[in-house]
């Protein structure tokens, strides 16, 4: 069982967009008092109205792009254009579920919330929010991982010798889509009213917009019956369902090529290189923006269950019915970069804690870590502090990780040639998220320490990549 929180249960009905807090982790989606109206009319109902409506025909075109139209954005436009009105549409891109595909969905879903109730883990806090909240969670993630890949081989041996195989949920990869659709949606709705009605913390609020709060969400950590909705939806079930799709479209490839190509190989290798690190670090996941800043709503919750099964898979969902050949050499030089560059990104998120949890008293390649001693206020007034880190890798930029987050992110892309632009797909916009991200962590991180933050800024002046940006 998840354990509880250690703050207790409070009201605060404090409206989300007006709040002091250090890190604006309640008021942060919403907009100084000075936002023009046409900036605040699309910040807070058409950005989020465009992003709840295209966002499923994005991941909807890109399976049926991958399954239908050989990988080509071309191809299947031209499809899109012979399709006669919004109705034909809708049953093109949204397969009607079939029962195996519900069972599919609602299975894993059951799967998954069992393995994260019953397996243990060592217990740990999370960073203390502005008004005082310390999230309470149980370190079980790799264990949950490793189960469920053990599982899918297992299931995979015994559908063997039925004549069967997993592979049978990559032909209906469309339906589970729509399934998951119709989850996420309706499990967004539910979260939106429980942070209003029957909040688990001090962490909710509600802005001036619902379309806003819907997006975003109107709860920093909601529970349900003790388990943590984003350690749910962003660990247990995405992240894991990214492994498990991984594995299923390289069965796919094998399957279609009668033997393991070396592209898919390379690019599943780097895949699960980097998802076993992931859960390898879990418990640091728990300081990072997704969980200290932004709140269960349909950008995290749909997100982790729909946007990340449907497209952070994109070269895995390309790979599987159009993996070109590739020379053994390269294979092996793009499988080394790959590694090395989830090796370096693991490296700065370990330095980063790893300094904090010494209070700096300790080195960093090689010399005592320099660091700024940054005060913050909690909401209550009370006076914290943390120590940013200037050596080491955040000496380099102040988000210098992001570049073999994004190395790593091309390493498996790659594999897929340059056929068509589909495998690449998801390294653009990895590109677009993180420099957004870059952004919108110097707005959090100036508005909780301050004159502490410009210093570091002073002495580290790039956000990503010296001297370019
Ligand atoms: N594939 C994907 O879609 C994405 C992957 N990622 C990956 O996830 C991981 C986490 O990234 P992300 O969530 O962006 O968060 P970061 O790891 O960049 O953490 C940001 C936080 O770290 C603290 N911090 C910032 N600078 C310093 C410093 N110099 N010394 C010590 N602490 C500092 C601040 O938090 P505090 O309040 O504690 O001071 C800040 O808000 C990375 O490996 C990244 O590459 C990230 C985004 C998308
Ligand atoms: C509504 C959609 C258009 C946007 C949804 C975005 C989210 C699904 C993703 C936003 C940030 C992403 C992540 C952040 C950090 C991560 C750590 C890394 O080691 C693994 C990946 C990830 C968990 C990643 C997952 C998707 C997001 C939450």
């Amino acid at each position: 069982m998840e354990l509880r929180s250690r703050k207790q249960k409070g009201k605060d009905t404090t409206n989300g967009n007006k709040n002091a807090g250090y890190s604006g982790s309640s008021g942060e989606a919403g907009l100084s008092t000075g936002a023009s109206l046409p900036f605040k009319i699309f910040h807070e109902y058409l950005g989020p109205l465009f992003f709840c409506s295209v966002c499923p025909w994005t991941t909807q075109f890109i399976w049926y792009t991958a399954a239908k139209a050989d990988g080509s954005f071309l191809e299947a436009f031209r499809q899109l254009t012979r399709v006669e009105g919004f109705g034909d549409a809708i049953r093109t891109f949204f397969p009607f579920p079939s029962l195996l595909s519900v069972a599919v969905v609602f299975g894993y879903l059951f799967f998954a919330l069992i393995l994260h109730i019953i397996v243990p883990g060592k217990r740990f806090e999370g960073p203390v929010s502005p008004k005082g909240h310390v999230p309470v969670y149980k370190d079980n993630g790799l264990r949950c991982y490793f189960i469920t890949l053990l599982s899918l081989l297992a299931l995979t041996l015994v559908l063997k010798k039925f004549d069967m195989t997993p592979s049978i949920v990559y032909d209906r990869w469309g339906e589970v889509l729509c399934v998951l659709n119709f989850f996420a949606y309706s499990f967004c709705a539910l979260l939106f009213f429980k942070g209003i009605l029957a909040p688990s913390s001090i962490e909710h609020g509600r802005t001036s917009s619902f379309m806003l709060d819907f997006f975003w969400g109107t709860e920093l950590y909601p529970r349900i019956k003790g388990v943590d909705v984003k350690v749910f939806t962003n660990c247990r079930f995405g992240m894991n369902v990214w492994a498990l799709a991984v594995m299923l479209c390289t069965i796919k490839s094998y399957e279609v090529q009668g033997q393991f190509v070396l592209s898919s190989t390379v690019s599943a290798i780097i895949h699960l290189a980097y998802l076993t690190k992931f859960f390898w670090w879990e418990a640091g996941y728990m300081r990072t923006i997704d969980i200290m800043l932004d709140r269960a709503g349909f950008y995290i919750c749909w997100g982790c269950l729909v946007w990340v099964p449907g497209f952070y898979t994109i070269p895995s969902l390309y790979l599987a019915k159009n993996a070109p050949q590739m020379e053994l050499a390269k294979g092996l030089l793009i499988l080394a970069v790959g590694l090395a560059a989830i090796a370096l990104n693991y490296d700065a998120d370990r330095q980063k804690q790893h300094v904090r949890k010494e209070n700096g008293d300790c080195q960093v390649w090689g010399s005592k870590a320099q660091v700024i001693r940054a005060s913050y206020k909690l909401e209550s007034g009370e006076t914290r502090e943390n120590l940013l880190l200037v050596s080491g890798w955040w000496g380099i930029a102040r988000h210098f990780h992001y570049v073999p987050e994004l190395m790593l992110a091309l390493a498996w892309s790659l594999p897929g040639g340059s056929r068509h632009i589909m495998p690449y797909v998801y390294f653009l916009w990895l590109i677009l998220l993180l420099t957004h991200r870059t952004f919108r962590d110097d707005a959090k991180c100036m508005k909780k320490y301050g004159d502490a933050w410009a210093k570091y800024k002073k002495a580290v002046p790039y956000k990503m990549l010296p001297y370019i940006f």
